[in-house]
C-alpha cells in the first residue's frame, strides 16, 4: 500500500461522501437480499393459504425493499461518483503542484508522450480506486455479516455454506486472480505508455519525417505500437472475464449447496419447509454483492502502479525550493567560484571550474562556440538547475537558499526557444503582466519593429508567426515585464541586422541600471558591454572588456578576426 499513500490521503479527505456511500451502498445491497428473501418466503406461505392480510403485510414489504433498493443504489452510485470526481479533482491538483517546481527539468527526463500518458491515463486509471477498491469490500463485509446473522436464526450450516462462500468468492478466487494479474498488469500500462510516446513523436516529428521520407517507417513502427497496446488490453479482458466466470461459477454451486442442504434438513426436520425458499433467494441475491470483488484485484494492481508511476516523476527529484527571495525592483549581482555542472544522465561536465563576477547594474556578454556552455550558465542563474559542485550567489545570497519563483519573478528572460499561446497577440504580451495597457503593449511591439495589432490572432506555437517575429514578440514580452535582472540567450539571432540593432538601443535604454546578461551568437556591437566572458568548453577561457579583450589578442580577438574574414 506504500505505492498508495499519496492516494489514500487524498481519498480520506473526502470522508463524507465515503460514509454515505458505504450507508447508501449498504442499503441498496441488504434491501435486495430482504426483496429477494420475503419473495421466496411469500411463495412458500402463499402456498399454505394464508388469511389474505399476511400476505398483504408480505407484499408491503415487498415493495418497499424494492424503493428502498432503487434510492440506494441511486444514492451510493451518486456520492461514490461524486467523491471519485473530486478525489480525481484533488489528484491532478496535488500532482501538478508537486510538478510545478520541476517543470524547467522535467522534459530533461521524460519525454512528452510519456508524461501525457502519465498524466491523463495514470490519473484515470485511479478512478477506480475509491469506486473499485477503497469502499466495495466494506460493504460487501457489513452486508454479509448481515445476511450471515439472519440466516443462523434459521440454520446453522446454511450460514456456515454462505460465509464458506464469502471466503472463497470475497477472497480466493480475487487473490488467485491477484497473483496472476500481477504477470500482466504492468504490460497493458508499458504498452500504452509506448503508444502514447510514438504516437507525440510522429504527431510532432510529422513534417519532418515527411521531409526525410522516414513517414513510412514511423508508421509502422506506431501501428506495431497500438497492435502490441490492442493484444495486452484483450489479454487482460480475457483475464477478467475469467475471474468473473470462476466467481459467478462458484455462486451458482454455493446456491445448489444450500438448496440440496436446506432440502436434506427439511426432510430431517431441523428446518421449517417454510423457510426453504426464502434461504434460497439469499444464497442468490447476497453473492451478487460478492461480484464487485472479482475485479477488485485488477483495479487494486491498476492503482498502485499507476500511483506509483505518477509520484514517481516528482519524489524522484528531490529539489532544494529555497526559502529566501530576491529583494523586488533591485537589480541584482551574479557571483560564481568553481562551478561545476553535469546534467542528469550526462557523462561530461557542461560547466567545468566556472569563477565569474556580474556586479549590480552591470552589462555582461557571455561568447563563445556552439556547445561551450553559454546557456548552461543562464539556466544556472535562473535556478533551472543548482550546480553539481561550487558557489553561485545572486546578491550574495547561496542560490539554493532563493526560491525559484523569485528568481524567475524579478527577471526578464528571453531564451533561444520561447513558449507562444494560441490566442492574440495582446494575451501572449500580457504573460508578462495582467494589468497592462494597450498603450504599454503598443509602444513595446514598437520598440521592436512589430507592426502588429493587439488582436491580430496567434496560432499554437505561434505557428503563423515568421522565427524573427517570434523572437521580437518574446522580447517585447521581456521589456513590458520590466524587473531588473535581463537574462536574454541569443535573443535576435533569426532578426535582420537594421531591426537587431533598434532593438539593442531600446533595450540598453530601458535596461539602464540594470543588471543584464546577455548571451550573444556575434562578436560584432558588444563594445558597450562591461565585460565579455568567453566560453570554451564548459570554462571561463578569458573575460574583460571589448578594447581589453581585443590589446590582449587572445581567443576573442582570434574568433573576431575569423568573424571578420568570413563577412568580408
Ligand atoms: N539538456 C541537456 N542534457 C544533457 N546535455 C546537455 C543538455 N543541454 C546541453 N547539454 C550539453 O551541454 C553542453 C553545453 O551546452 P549549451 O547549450 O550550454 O551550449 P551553448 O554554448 O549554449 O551552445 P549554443 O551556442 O549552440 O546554444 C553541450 O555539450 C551540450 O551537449
Amino acid at each position: 500500500m506504500k505505492d498508495l499513500r499519496d492516494v489514500i490521503q487524498l481519498v480520506v479527505l473526502e470522508k463524507r461522501d465515503i460514509v454515505r456511500s458505504i450507508l447508501f451502498g449498504f442499503l441498496a445491497g441488504i434491501s435486495a437480499v430482504g426483496l429477494f428473501a420475503s419473495s421466496g418466503y411469500l411463495i412458500s406461505k402463499a402456498a399454505l393459504i394464508p388469511p389474505l392480510y399476511a400476505l398483504t403485510v408480505l407484499i408491503a414489504f415487498l415493495k418497499l425493499f424494492g424503493f428502498a433498493r432503487a434510492l440506494g443504489r441511486y444514492a451510493e452510485r451518486y456520492y461514490s461518483h461524486r467523491a471519485t470526481f473530486t478525489i480525481l479533482s484533488n489528484l491532478r491538483l496535488a500532482f501538478y503542484k508537486r510538478l510545478e517546481p520541476h517543470a524547467p527539468r522535467i522534459f530533461q527526463k521524460y519525454r512528452s508522450g510519456d508524461l501525457l500518458s502519465r498524466i491523463v491515463g495514470d490519473v484515470e486509471s485511479l478512478q477506480n480506486f475509491f469506486l473499485r477498491v477503497y469502499y466495495p469490500p466494506v460493504v460487501l463485509g457489513i452486508i454479509f455479516l448481515a445476511t450471515i446473522v439472519f440466516t443462523s436464526i434459521f440454520s446453522i450450516s446454511v450460514a456456515v455454506v454462505l460465509l464458506l462462500g464469502l471466503v472463497i468468492t470475497g477472497l480466493f478466487i480475487p487473490a488467485w486472480y491477484s497473483v496472476k494479474q500481477r504477470k500482466y498488469a504492468h504490460r497493458v500500462r508499458e504498452a500504452r505508455g509506448a503508444l502514447s510516446t510514438e504516437a507525440a513523436e510522429f504527431l510532432y516529428g510529422y513534417r519532418d519525417l515527411r521531409i526525410y521520407q522516414q513517414l513510412a517507417k514511423k508508421k509502422e513502427i506506431l501501428l506495431k505500437t497500438a497492435d502490441d497496446y490492442l493484444d495486452e488490453e484483450e489479454r487482460d479482458g480475457r483475464q477478467r472475464l475469467s475471474n468473473h466466470s470462476w466467481n459467478t461459477f462458484v455462486t451458482l454451486i454455493i446456491s445448489w449447496v444450500v438448496t440440496g442442504l436446506g432440502a436434506f434438513l427439511v426432510a430431517e426436520g431441523d428446518l421449517n419447509g417454510l423457510f426453504l425458499a426464502m434461504l434460497v433467494m439469499i444464497s442468490l441475491t447476497v453473492f451478487e454483492n460478492a461480484a464487485p470483488m472479482a475485479v477488485l484485484p485488477s483495479h487494486l494492481e491498476d492503482s498502485k502502479r499507476a500511483s506509483a508511476r505518477l509520484f514517481s516523476i516528482v519524489e524522484k527529484e528531490k529539489v532544494d525550493k529555497g526559502i529566501w527571495t530576491l529583494e523586488d525592483h533591485q537589480a541584482p549581482s551574479i557571483k560564481m567560484s568553481g562551478v561545476y555542472f553535469r546534467f542528469p544522465d550526462d557523462e561530461r561536465e557542461a560547466l567545468r571550474e566556472v569563477t565569474l563576477s556580474i556586479p549590480e547594474g552591470s552589462k555582461t556578454a557571455i561568447v563563445g562556440a556552439s556547445g561551450s556552455g553559454k546557456s548552461t550558465l543562464m539556466q544556472l542563474f535562473m535556478k533551472f538547475h543548482t550546480p553539481s559542485f561550487g558557489e553561485l550567489s545572486v546578491n550574495g545570497v547561496d542560490i539554493r537558499k532563493l526560491s525559484e519563483e523569485s528568481v524567475w519573478k524579478n527577471s526578464n528572460v528571453v531564451l533561444q526557444e520561447n513558449h507562444y499561446f494560441y490566442g492574440t497577440i495582446r494575451q501572449n504580451l500580457q504573460l508578462a503582466g495582467d494589468i497592462l495597457t494597450d498603450e504599454e503593449m503598443e509602444q513595446a511591439l514598437e520598440e521592436v519593429g512589430l507592426r502588429f495589432d493587439l488582436g491580430q490572432k496567434v496560432l499554437e506555437k505561434g505557428e503563423n508567426l515568421s522565427g524573427g517575429e517570434r523572437q521580437r514578440l518574446a522580447i517585447a514580452r521581456a521589456f513590458l515585464k520590466g524587473e531588473r535582472l535581463w537574462l536574454l540567450d541569443e535573443p535576435t539571432s533569426s532578426v535582420d541586422a537594421l531591426t537587431e540593432r533598434m532593438i539593442f538601443e531600446h533595450l540598453y535604454q530601458r535596461a539602464k541600471g540594470d543588471t543584464l546578461v546577455l548571451i550573444s551568437h556575434q562578436l560584432n556591437g558588444l563594445e558597450k558591454m562591461d565585460q565579455i566572458i568567453v566560453m570554451e568548453e564548459g570554462s571561463v577561457r578569458e573575460a574583460g572588456t571589448y578594447h581589453e579583450l581585443i590589446e590582449k589578442q587572445g581567443y576573442f580577438y582570434e574568433m573576431k578576426q575569423i568573424e571578420q574574414n568570413i563577412f568580408s
